[in-house]
């Protein structure tokens, strides 16, 4: 049974012509609505243009020319159809006629420029280029491979058209068996930056989406090139291509030495490239393979990229013989250094990434075993990242999940940081990959909607200090002055630890001559305890209270008071013991006096004894005396110890001690003429020896 379709025109040649004659259905209600559409269009184009003469110049807005209904695109491409055509140029004409029609492409497309040029971030360079972008946006790209010829074979039917090289349809064919949507064919239509049929060599495709890239780069800004697309979609044929056609990355990297070779007279660039591939999650050198490493950059040389493709990870799966398993990413850095007027060093660091991705797929798409499994998971697990972040961005969220994969972690900068980014979608024509192509078409034209930052030129000025006399001077004086300070600063030094030295010094010659024990003993109990009440409790909120200079003379002027006090206490006790002394004197004499009377009265007093007893008096009323004075003058009494005191005293005690009465009491005077034997205190050094003693009994007798 003849099978009805309305996508003749962007159907492969032999099929849409054979196709096309035998189609009996041609809806009369279609027609009927095309027509009044046609008709409705045409008046509001005549009314516009007799409003405003320069419509004719006006370009649509891609908005309008997406999503259109299908029903309008296949009933204008029937009514505009030439069952004649007989190869792709005829077809795009067809189809950009029935779009002058719909008054959506009136606008002459030039087919050899991209219609928006690449955003350099230099308003006033590429002012007319960064307005015509509406800001600076990841421009987007789309590449229709060529049939492959296993496809033909197996019957494949191309399903994508590209027209004007700007715009893409994509056709959902039916099922031919099922009969009940035949007449549901829909068509899509994308429009993007630019878009390469497959007869686009690899030079254009090149110089379209790359060529102003690496002019930036040479001036020091970042650039990006993805390639996105389904398995067996050609992107890896873009970014590396074959020894015969040269991807992508071989003609950057060729173009820029070029490049760099022109401009060598003004300066000096370096040329940094490193060659990366995520596979399962890991990131690895294609360059020296084996080991993983943290993603670095590394001084190699263009010769071995081709070296590092062959090190990339590729298995035949069911859609692609060679198929890329692994996302591989070539970063050439390149540095620019110059001198301006004023001897400054200048210098410029761009960076181009190159980056050909594993392919989307289905599950289905590749074989189900383990090691694809897993690979096709984290495949997919990458791309789904990459995808939530291009959601996030276009949708403008703050967080963007960068880190949901090492892919992304390596595209951050190109999607959503200071860099020109570019993102070439690949496709297939065969329809039995539509779906995989719908998603890719569906993703680019999701992209267009990113906005990335300012790409500005990564620039670094080192001022270079002229040396002229009058600097060579200003620098011998700084260096002087330098000199000097620091000579200052180590004398200062010195005062500080000298002074810290006697401060410590001080302190503990203020607290250590006292024992506690002893300053008790001296100290008038009462007195110290009133002192210790009203000193000053430490407090944490005062601030010196943790300082150690603070905390050392504190103690040095606690111990201060605590000898001032000793000393008071000292002097006090002093005076308290004069005192007592004067008038146990006073009335050592009164009793003495008294004795002696009561002792005159009874005998006749004989010249002798009166000259002893006079002499007695005198020597125990002189001699406290004596000591008094000693004990007031010595200023080592003031810090004797408490037992000499005690000791002293002791001798007065036991002197009074010694006579229990006043009758009991033994002088030499008056006890050795009585009892000769009896042990005397006075036998001590320094007192009347025996001798007198003896000559007074001798005279006795
Ligand atoms: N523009 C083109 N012209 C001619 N042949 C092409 C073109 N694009 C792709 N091919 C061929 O199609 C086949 C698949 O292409 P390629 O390996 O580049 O796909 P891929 O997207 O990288 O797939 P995968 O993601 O599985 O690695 C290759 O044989 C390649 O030579």
């Amino acid at each position: 049974m003849p099978v009805s379709t309305r996508s003749k025109a962007i159907m492969n040649h032999e099929q849409s012509r054979r196709q096309e004659y035998t189609n009996p259905h041609q809806g009369l209600k279609e027609k009927m609505r095309a027509l009044t559409l046609l008709y409705e269009q045409q008046k509001r184009a005549s009314f516009s243009l007799r409003n405003n003469p320069n419509h004719l110049h006006h370009s649509p807005k891609p908005q309008d020319l997406r999503f259109k209904p299908p029903e309008m695109l296949d009933s204008c491409k029937k009514l505009h159809k030439d069952p004649n055509f007989a190869d792709d140029e005829t077809k795009e004409n067809n189809v950009a006629d029935a779009d002058l029609v719909f008054g959506t492409n009136t606008a002459p497309v030039k087919s050899s420029t991209v219609i928006r040029k690449l955003s350099m971030g230099n308003g006033a360079e590429k002012g007319e280029n960064f307005e015509a972008c509406g800001g600076s946006r990841i421009m987007v790209f789309v590449r229709l491979r060529p049939m492959g010829k296993k496809e033909r074979e197996n019957g494949s039917r191309c399903c994508v058209k590209v027209l004007n090289k700007r715009d893409v349809y994509l056709t959902e064919f039916t099922n031919d068996n099922d009969y009940l949507r035949l007449k549901r064919l829909r068509v899509r239509h994308f429009t993007f930056d630019s878009s390469f049929p497959e007869t686009t060599t690899q030079r254009e495709v090149y110089s379209t989406t790359t060529g102003d890239l690496l002019e930036a780069v040479l001036e020091g800004r970042n650039g990006s090139v993805f390639c996105y697309g389904a398995t067996g979609a050609g992107k890896t044929y873009t970014m590396l291509g074959t020894m015969e056609n040269p991807g992508v990355m071989v003609l950057a990297i060729k173009d820029l030495f070029a490049k760099v070779r022109e401009r060598s007279l003004d300066g000096n660039h370096t040329v940094h490239l490193s060659y990366l591939e995520v596979y399962n999650e890991t990131v690895r050198d294609l360059l020296s393979p084996g080991r993983p490493l943290i993603l670095r950059e590394d001084k190699q040389v263009m010769a071995l990229l081709q070296r590092g493709n062959q090190n990339r990870t590729t298995e035949p799966t069911r859609c692609n013989e060679t198929s890329s398993r692994s996302h591989a990413i070539l970063q050439v850095v390149v540095e620019y250094k110059t001198r301006d007027g004023s001897m400054n060093v200048i210098s410029r660091v761009g960076k181009l990434s190159l980056i050909d991705l594993a392919g989307s797929e289905r599950a289905i798409a590749t074989d189900q075993r383990t090691l694809r499994s897993l690979e096709g998971a984290n495949i997919n697990r990458s791309l789904l990242a990459l995808s939530s972040c291009i959601n996030a961005l276009v949708e403008g969220k703050k967080h963007i999940p960068y880190r949901n994969s090492k892919l992304t972690q390596l595209l951050k900068d190109s999607l959503g940081g200071s860099c020109n980014t570019v993102m070439i979608a690949n496709i297939s024509p065969s329809n039995h990959s539509f779906g995989e192509t719908q998603n890719t078409l569906h993703w680019a034209d999701r992209a267009k909607e990113i906005r990335v930052k300012g790409c500005e030129v990564n620039e670094e000025v080192v001022v270079q200090v002229s040396e002229g006399p009058d600097q060579a001077k200003l620098v011998l004086e700084l260096q002087e002055e330098n000199r000097e300070l620091r000579v200052k600063l180590v004398e200062q030094e010195q005062k500080v630890l000298t002074l810290e030295a006697e401060t410590i010094a001080a302190a503990n010659n203020n607290i250590s001559p006292t024992p506690p024990s002893i300053s008790s003993l001296m100290t008038p109990p009462s007195a110290l305890t009133a002192q210790q009440k009203k000193k000053p409790r430490h407090s944490l909120l005062s601030g010196t209270c943790f300082t150690p200079e603070s905390s050392k003379r504190r103690k040095a002027e606690d111990a201060v008071k605590e000898l001032q006090l000793t000393v008071k206490a000292l002097k006090m006790e002093m005076e308290r013991m004069k005192r007592e002394h004067v008038v146990q004197m006073k009335k050592q004499k009164e009793e003495l006096m008294k004795e002696l009377c009561s002792k005159k009265s009874e005998k006749t007093p004989e010249r002798g004894k009166e000259t002893t007893t006079r002499r007695i008096v005198t020597r125990g009323s002189l001699r406290p005396k004596e000591r008094e004075k000693e004990l007031i003058k010595s200023p080592s009494h003031r810090f004797a110890s408490p037992a000499a005191p005690a000791k002293k005293r002791s001798f007065w005690d036991i002197t009074v001690a010694n006579s229990p009465s006043l009758d009991r009491r033994k002088t030499r005077s008056h006890v050795l003429p009585v009892n000769q034997e009896a042990p005397s205190m006075l036998l001590q050094p320094g007192f009347a020896r025996p001798r007198t003693t003896t000559t007074t009994t001798q005279k006795k007798h």
